[in-house]
């Protein structure tokens, strides 16, 4: 049967007029009913914890905008706390993890994997409540930006400590890599299983790696977990979104085989539509900040991106996530804008 799902349609190679549209982080806090929730819970993991309030958060944007996507509400840094890590989000700070893989092995750590169950269950609770036209997305962190975290313990400056970990002991990092790797095929599986359409993997740090290292910690980790989730789920499209590949965004996408390609919005679109494989499907890429700015100068931004992908498979999305303070306007904007566009 043909899909009656636009995005999943267009991420299975279809183009449709105006492209389907969704934002990263449209689950959050720039929407007054996300703040309340999560002040009611207590904190955004508690949030993640409890399913039925995870569900309610990734229907929210739905029900206030319309987008053709759900993105599953959970976060890329549930990897580690299954793996063994404590994790806090303390407000204001971002996340902590501990211990740190920068001064304790790996093997210290004693996994707990059924951390993940509501996750699971968050699936289940949206999967049976959605509107039939929407498409849900599941999602992980990349092996090497989890791998950031998990050795820092935090967000860290041009991820010093992992690059610098990969290059003095590759055989650790490699463990590191290869656990979070089989982690998330094992996650992203049972996300699937439980009701998600596609899964978009997050990179947003595989901009900070050199070629070389790009190749062995970027590209080689997600074309075998792409390899292991195909051999399970053929129909299940996979989105790759390497945050600040510039240049190597044409070798990501052919090595990796990823089913779409996430461009953030430092990617000329013109650029990419010349220079990425014909017909693949690509996502992205209006900057965040113009979306904050509106106006002329938002609609004239999203005119561009729009132009640009004319001719290919196109999901609309921003280039990173929906920043905290975007005024709702704004989102509405954006969508009067690229639905009568097309
Ligand atoms: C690096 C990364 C993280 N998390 C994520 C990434 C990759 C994408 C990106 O680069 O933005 C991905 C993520 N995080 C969250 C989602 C939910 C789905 C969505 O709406 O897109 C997704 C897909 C919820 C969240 N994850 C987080 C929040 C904010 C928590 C709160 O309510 O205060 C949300 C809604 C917290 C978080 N989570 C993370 C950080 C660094 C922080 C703190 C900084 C920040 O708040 O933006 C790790």
């Amino acid at each position: 049967m043909k899909s009656d799902r636009p995005l999943l349609a267009v991420l299975r190679g279809e183009r449709r007029d105006p492209p389907p549209v969704w934002l990263m982080r449209q689950a959050g806090r720039y929407l007054p009913e996300y703040r309340a929730l999560r002040a009611e819970k207590g904190g955004f993991l508690e949030l993640v914890h409890d399913s039925a309030a995870a569900a309610e958060v990734t229907l929210q944007p739905l029900r206030r905008f319309g987008f053709d996507g759900a993105i599953l509400f959970s976060d890329i840094l549930v990897i580690p706390h299954a793996l063994g890590q404590d994790l806090r989000f303390l407000a204001g700070e971002g996340p902590q993890l501990s211990p740190r893989l920068v001064d304790t092995a790996l093997e210290q750590l004693a996994p707990v994997p059924a951390r993940l169950d509501p996750v699971y269950e968050t699936v289940r609770l949206v999967a049976g409540a959605l509107d039939p036209a929407v498409t849900f997305l599941g999602f992980a962190g990349s092996p090497w930006t989890v791998a950031t975290y998990m050795v820092a313990g935090e967000g860290s400056r041009e991820q010093a400590e992992a690059r610098r970990m990969a290059y003095r002991d590759p055989q650790a990092f490699g463990a590191i890599i290869t656990a979070i790797e089989q982690a998330t095929i094992d996650y992203l599986d049972r996300q699937i299983q439980a009701g998600v359409h596609a899964v978009q993997l997050f990179d947003s740090w595989a901009g900070s790696l050199s070629p070389d290292q790009y190749e062995t910690w970027v590209i080689a980790p997600t074309e075998r977990i792409v390899k292991a989730l195909r051999a399970r789920h053929p129909d299940t499209p996979i989105i790759g979104f390497p945050k600040g590949s510039g240049g190597k965004l044409p070798a990501y996408a052919r090595e990796t085989g990823v089913d779409a390609v996430g461009l953030d919005e430092t990617v000329d679109p013109a650029w990419a539509n010349a220079n990425l494989p014909e017909g693949l499907p690509v996502q992205g890429n209006l900057d965040p900040l113009a979306l904050i700015a509106g106006g002329a100068p938002l609609d004239a931004a999203i005119d561009r991106v729009l132009d640009a992908f004319a001719g290919r498979p196109h999901v609309f999305n921003l280039g990173h996530g929906i920043l905290l303070d975007t005024p709702i306007e704004r989102v509405e904007q954006l969508l009067a804008r690229v639905r009568k566009g097309g």
